[in-house]
């Protein structure tokens, strides 16, 4: 790809209470594309990710988001991101509409028709004056990922997406992420131990694996080298040794 990366990870590694959790990872994300990290649980994926969005301190290695270093000027890296890590962050004795606009107030410039937009494209419109303690885990997610996009970040991650959705929230966020990338330049990270989600939603996928990233491969290519039913499955059995998810 011809691109700038949006995302650089060099030489991340993280050690907790003597274990290493995220060892000596590199990795680039462009834009325009869907990036999935595939691991079993405990591969360190969400601790990945919480690297990224600063909810854990950077030990080794360093985070560059649109040629910002998340070590030495934060504000402007993470001004560029939209995230949901585990759960949505929402005030449940608010309207939804009046989540977002709490969030709109630490953006600039975004206005009652951005949030309207928002909403209609997650679905919320007809509940979006109703407090969100009334809605179903479903319909958090959909105002989460409404909040992570109110302010039109070129990088947008997602601790497993789908978790709590319903299969047509789960096809209605996929077709959304991939538009999102494909049409609108915007790179999507998301992690996800479902190989199915990652094959259906993801241009390329990262295998990790005891906190180290082994490969990372092109979904397209895997189909199209490949007889098998099942092209991602094999290859992550292979990479991975035989350990299963
Ligand atoms: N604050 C912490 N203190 C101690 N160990 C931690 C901490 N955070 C993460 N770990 C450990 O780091 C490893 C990676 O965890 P992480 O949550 O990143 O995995 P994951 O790939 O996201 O898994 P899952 O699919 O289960 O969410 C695990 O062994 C976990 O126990």
């Amino acid at each position: 790809m011809l691109q700038e990366p949006v995302l650089q990870l060099r030489d991340v590694s993280k050690t907790i209470d003597n274990r290493k959790i995220i060892d000596q990872m590199n990795l680039d994300i462009f834009p325009g594309e869907v990036f999935g990290l595939l691991g079993p649980n405990g591969a360190g994926k969400t601790s990945t990710i919480r690297l990224i969005v600063g909810l854990t301190s950077l030990q080794q290695g360093d985070i560059v988001i649109h040629g910002h270093s998340i070590r030495t000027d934060f504000s402007r890296a993470i001004s560029q991101v939209g995230a949901i890590i585990e759960q949505p962050d929402l005030y449940t004795y608010l309207t939804g509409y009046q989540n977002l606009l709490h969030f709109a107030r630490m953006h600039e410039n975004i206005a009652h028709d951005r949030i309207m937009e928002m909403a209609d494209i997650v679905g919320l419109t007809n509940r979006i004056h109703d407090t969100v303690r009334s809605y179903s885990l479903g319909m958090r997610q959909r105002l989460g990922l409404a909040q992570a996009l109110l302010h039109s970040p070129s990088l947008l991650i997602l601790d497993e997406p789908t978790n709590g959705l319903d299969p047509a929230g789960i096809r209605e966020t996929r077709d959304y992420l991939r538009k999102l990338a494909h049409a609108d330049n915007t790179a999507v990270l998301i992690s996800s131990h479902l190989l199915s989600e990652i094959e259906l939603m993801c241009d390329r996928v990262g295998i990790v694996q005891q906190g180290k990233l082994l490969q990372t491969l092109e979904i397209s290519e895997l189909s199209s080298a490949s007889q098998s039913k099942t092209p991602l499955e094999d290859a992550f059995l292979r990479i991975t040794s035989g350990n299963v998810i």
